[in-house]
């Protein structure tokens, strides 16, 4: 047995209502920990407990409802970016098995930019829950607010100015995925809930998913278990962020494990946010990143460009 790699616990409000003192002790927490483990727990992160239990309120409703309704709510040609996406689409980079879910998708609402406004699809609004979109839109400004206090401290970890991400955030093209593994009723060829991945954006918070078996691999190759107290969110880097800081922030390895065989009638449900910056970030390797010793990993790309050819290789985009 191998010692699992314990997840830190931070506590945001250190960063949000400390003076500069905690304010610096809290980058240097968050950094380490990224630097580390790549996922942290976050206590006292500003997203109101009534909302989050709202929305799942309304997720539940909406996963109930026939496939044939649902499948209304499936638009052609957006790759699964707004709207629902039908169990056994989506799969990880690199495997063809499908992973065991089914998930719906809210994405940026645009206020102050006729521009941007244009560029993103809409959102759907499903006619049988009235109370759902609102809803997500809420949770959605609570998760970006949570995300860009964790990116400030973030900057300051880097070196960089405190509000490097903010202009790169604002508007950006985050995506709040509400997520349901259905009971299996089978055993599951070779399929588990969600097959081992990275994520594709900056960061991911994730809400107190309704139960076990998020998991996230240690560098021996081990798998460990990832529990979120009630009131905590989990926190992780994804991949543009890993690329931007030329490896020195660890994007992690992390899966869905199906549950033992006597809670297969049991459906879990989990609302991750994967926190996206505009399409046109620069995601070249920031010069404080690359040395002699370590050079840059990888070419210049926009985050947009990217996420393009993240999108096609989880089957999402053709
Ligand atoms: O459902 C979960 O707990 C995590 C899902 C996940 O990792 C993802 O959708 O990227
Ligand atoms: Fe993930």
């Amino acid at each position: 047995m191998s010692m699992h790699a314990a997840i830190p616990v931070v506590d945001l409000s250190a960063f949000t209502a400390g003076d500069t003192g905690r304010k610096s002790a809290f980058a240097a927490q968050l950094g380490r920990a990224f630097e580390a483990v790549g996922f942290v727990t976050v206590e006292h992160h500003g997203i109101p407990a009534g909302l989050i239990g709202e929305l799942y309120k309304y997720v539940q409703e909406f996963f109930d409802l026939p496939e044939t309704v649902k499948r209304r709510y499936e638009p052609e040609g957006l790759a699964g970016q707004r709207g629902y996406t039908s169990f056994g689409k989506e799969h990880a980079k690199g495997y063809d098995a499908p992973d065991l879910k089914e998930f719906f998708q809210f994405g940026q609402t645009v206020e102050d930019d006729a521009r941007l406004k244009a560029e993103y699809p809409e959102n759907l609004t499903v006619k049988e829950i009235p109370g759902f979109t609102p809803a997500a839109q809420k949770l959605y400004r609570a998760f970006e607010d949570a995300g860009a206090s964790l990116l400030q401290a973030i900057a300051l970890y880097l070196g960089l100015e405190e509000h490097y991400f903010d202009e790169k955030i604002h508007n950006g093209n985050s995506i709040l995925r509400a997520i349901h593994y259905p009971p299996i009723r089978n055993e599951p060829a070779s399929s588990i809930r969600a097959e081992q991945h990275e994520d594709i954006n900056l960061i991911t918070l994730l809400v107190g998913a309704s139960a076990e078996g998020l998991e996230i691999q240690d560098k021996s190759g081990q798998w460990a278990p990832v529990t979120a107290g009630a009131g905590q969110i989990v926190v992780n880097v994804g991949d543009m962020l890993q690329r931007l800081t030329n490896n020195k922030l660890k994007s992690t390895t992390h899966r869905v494990v199906n549950p033992p065989r006597a809670q297969w009638h049991t459906s879990r449900y989990s609302l991750p946010f994967f926190l996206h910056p505009k399409s046109e970030m620069d995601l070249t390797c920031l010069a404080d990143c690359v040395s002699d010793a370590i050079p840059a990993q990888y070419p210049p790309v926009t985050a947009g460009a990217y996420l393009e050819e993240r999108l096609r290789e989880i089957g999402l985009k053709k």
